[in-house]
């Protein structure tokens, strides 16, 4: 089975194209696992299919290391997005992709060459009720800096879906803080039925963050598409910055620019980068 391997800002995916060439009776939370293993496959954050739509132009499925499967990924998107221009399975710059989360839309920015350099997503609207992330508690309120303790320590939450759920946590330092001590811990809280992807802020100017992530079901990776817009939601909650305003994302493998507009949608930019193109060998696993 061919496949292409990508990332947006090193959070790292392979892409199965099933539009043209598709598995047959697969069990694709095992395969995710075994393709993400850097030992006995080829090494990522997890998976991508690239499948038909009935409700938008294209649709994807992706599957996290640990074989779980997502109902959005905002770095899948834009690798997705690139993948599709560049291989001619579309030639308006702007197009839909369906997740489980709902339908997005990109709009992609080429090179000189004609390749896609950039992709703007929009991500949707955030949804901010206990209910809806989901998490315990009155299912009609919104978690903004709550405390919550783990592991006998205090950390006040900021909770958002972003179609996957963010618990946010504003720190000093993102590289001083153990995020991959506390991470895992409060991923698999009892507050969160369905885990949850962790983040961590620092708040620089009203116009820049950093952000770092332990992601439900691959651990840390070097970004998160989803996480970041969660990022600038949770901070404009907490007031630290202002609705409308573009911000740059700082996170460990690169910057992402987040606007959540008047109307309630928030839009991404960034990269997207092919890394290797290969063949999975089916019959030996
Ligand atoms: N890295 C992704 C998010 C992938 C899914 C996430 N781990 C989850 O289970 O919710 C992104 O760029 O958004």
């Amino acid at each position: 089975m061919l496949f292409t391997k990508m990332h947006g800002l090193g959070n790292a995916y392979v892409i199965f194209n099933q539009l043209d060439d598709e598995f047959e009776n697969q069990e694709f939370h095992q395969l995710a696992k075994n393709i993400s293993d850097v030992n006995i496959g080829i090494g990522s954050d997890g998976i991508i299919l690239i499948c038909s739509s009935k409700v938008a132009d294209f649709q994807i499925r992706i599957f996290n290391k640990d074989g779980s499967e997502a109902k959005n990924c905002g770095n899948g998107m834009r690798c997705v997005a690139k993948f599709l221009f560049d291989h001619m399975y579309v030639t308006s710059p702007r197009f839909t992709i369906e997740t489980l989360g709902g339908v997005g839309s990109v709009d992609v920015e080429v090179d000189h060459k004609q390749m896609v350099k950039y992709v703007t997503v929009d991500m949707g609207a955030p949804k901010l009720l206990k209910g809806m992330i989901p998490m315990i508690g009155d299912p009609f309120i919104a978690t903004i800096n709550e405390p919550h303790s783990f592991d006998e320590v205090t950390y006040n939450l900021t909770c958002v879906s972003m179609g996957n759920p963010h618990a946010i946590m504003f720190v000093d330092d993102v590289k001083q803080f153990p995020l991959e001590n506390i991470g895992p811990t409060i991923e698999r809280s009892v507050l969160f039925p369905e885990r949850v992807n962790v983040g961590i802020v620092c708040v620089k100017n009203r116009q820049e963050i950093d952000y770092r992530v332990w992601e439900r079901g691959s651990g840390m990776t070097m970004a998160c598409g989803t996480g970041a817009c969660a990022a600038v939601v949770a901070a404009t909650l907490n007031e630290f910055i202002d609705k409308n305003k573009p911000v740059t994302v700082h996170l460990p493998g690169g910057d992402l620019t987040v606007r959540w507009d008047e109307s309630g949608t928030v839009w991404k930019r960034g990269e997207a980068t092919y890394i290797c193109h290969g063949e999975w060998e089916m019959d030996t696993k």
